[in-house]
């Protein structure tokens, strides 16, 4: 299969001003700039295929923006080569720019605010040279998913948070693109935007058959939408695979759920670590090793009805991995 994306060695280094606080020191600073080197993105690659809807995680300052700002070709990198849909993206070729879209939860609409949801769509058509057939087309999927109806005459400065990124989607999607890059698509959203977000994105990408890169620091978001993630720490690559096989992997116990019909429980604490007790069930948290054994001696002493052994709650594992690294 043809790769999407190609990102071999790629590397970021920001040279960002340093000046101590106060006016003495702005002044100072006019004449004698002192610089700090930030490595913000560090040797990575890894490729995307046509169609895959890519988890790209890590903790707060890991380098995905800038990572993102690269391939959708804002910044130019320090070192390192990028190629998206075949291109290089910070040529910024109008034949790329075209087929991409990068749509930033913080910011999801940029232009004026006085215009109109509707005429901002009519101005990205002309930008992107959209047929009148192939948009009212595109708006009217586009109207429906995003439930757009109500908010098409309204001036963009006066949308909510959670309408802004419904319109801000639109007008990135009203061109087709077929590379994605969605930076916290869901950040500050209530719980229903999320859902209805959530379920936008794996409808547009089963439907369009759209390359997408995620960036989300919701577990759920990456959970319901990615095969596979991009995990990246200080700026440098430390996983790439499926996202259950990395929380397998890390996590050192796994969750026993039972329940008994004996009247009289038995002491749980000898079998593991009592999550939660509630009548006849506990929560047992047991290590790895140890689960076989434990199941054998709970079927053999007590009178089990239920037993489900699960991994434990993604965004634990995650939180792990972002505070200890991966070992
Ligand atoms: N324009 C800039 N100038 C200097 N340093 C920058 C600039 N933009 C980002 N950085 C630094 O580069 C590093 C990576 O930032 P980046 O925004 O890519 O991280 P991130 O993974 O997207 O983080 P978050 O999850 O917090 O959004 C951080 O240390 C950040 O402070």
């Amino acid at each position: 299969m043809v790769s999407v994306i190609d990102v071999q060695d790629l590397t970021m280094v920001y040279k960002a001003p340093l000046r101590e606080a106060g006016l003495r020191a702005a002044l100072v600073s006019v004449v004698h700039r002192t610089y700090r080197e930030i490595h913000a993105v560090e040797n990575i690659s890894f490729t995307v295929d046509s169609g895959e809807v890519v988890g790209f995680i890590g903790p707060n300052g890991a380098g995905k923006t800038t990572t993102l700002k690269m391939l959708s070709g804002i910044l130019h990198p320090t070192r390192g080569e990028v190629r998206a849909l075949g291109a290089i993206p910070w040529r910024r070729e109008p034949a790329f720019l075209r087929q991409i879209a990068l749509i930033r939860g913080s910011q999801p609409i940029s232009g004026p605010g006085e215009l109109t949801v509707l005429d901002s769509l009519r101005f990205q058509q002309l930008i992107y040279e959209v047929s009148d057939t192939d948009f009212k087309k595109s708006l009217a999927v586009l109207v429906e998913m995003l439930d757009l109806e109500q908010l098409l005459r309204r001036q963009i400065r006066a949308l909510s948070l959670g309408e802004r990124m419904r319109c801000g989607l639109a007008l990135a999607l009203i061109y087709q693109p077929r590379l994605l890059f969605l930076d916290e698509p869901t950040l500050g959203l209530d719980v229903t935007a999320i859902q209805m977000m959530r379920r936008f994105i794996a409808t547009y990408s089963r439907e369009t058959h759209a390359t997408i890169l995620l960036t989300s620091h919701y577990m759920a978001d990456v959970e319901t939408l990615c095969k596979r993630i991009v995990l990246i720490d200080k700026g440098r690559l430390q996983y790439d695979g499926r996202l259950e096989e990395l929380a397998a992997t890390l996590s050192s116990y796994k969750l026993l759920k039972v329940a008994i019909s004996d009247e009289l429980c038995p002491d749980w604490s000898g079998y593991g670590e009592v999550v939660e007790t509630e009548d006849r069930k506990v929560a047992l948290r047991v290590q790895r090793d140890q689960v076989a054994a434990v199941t054998t001696r709970l079927l053999a002493e007590c009178t089990v009805i239920d037993l489900a052994i699960e991994n434990p709650p993604l965004e634990r594992v995650m939180d792990q991995v972002y505070r200890e690294g991966i070992a």
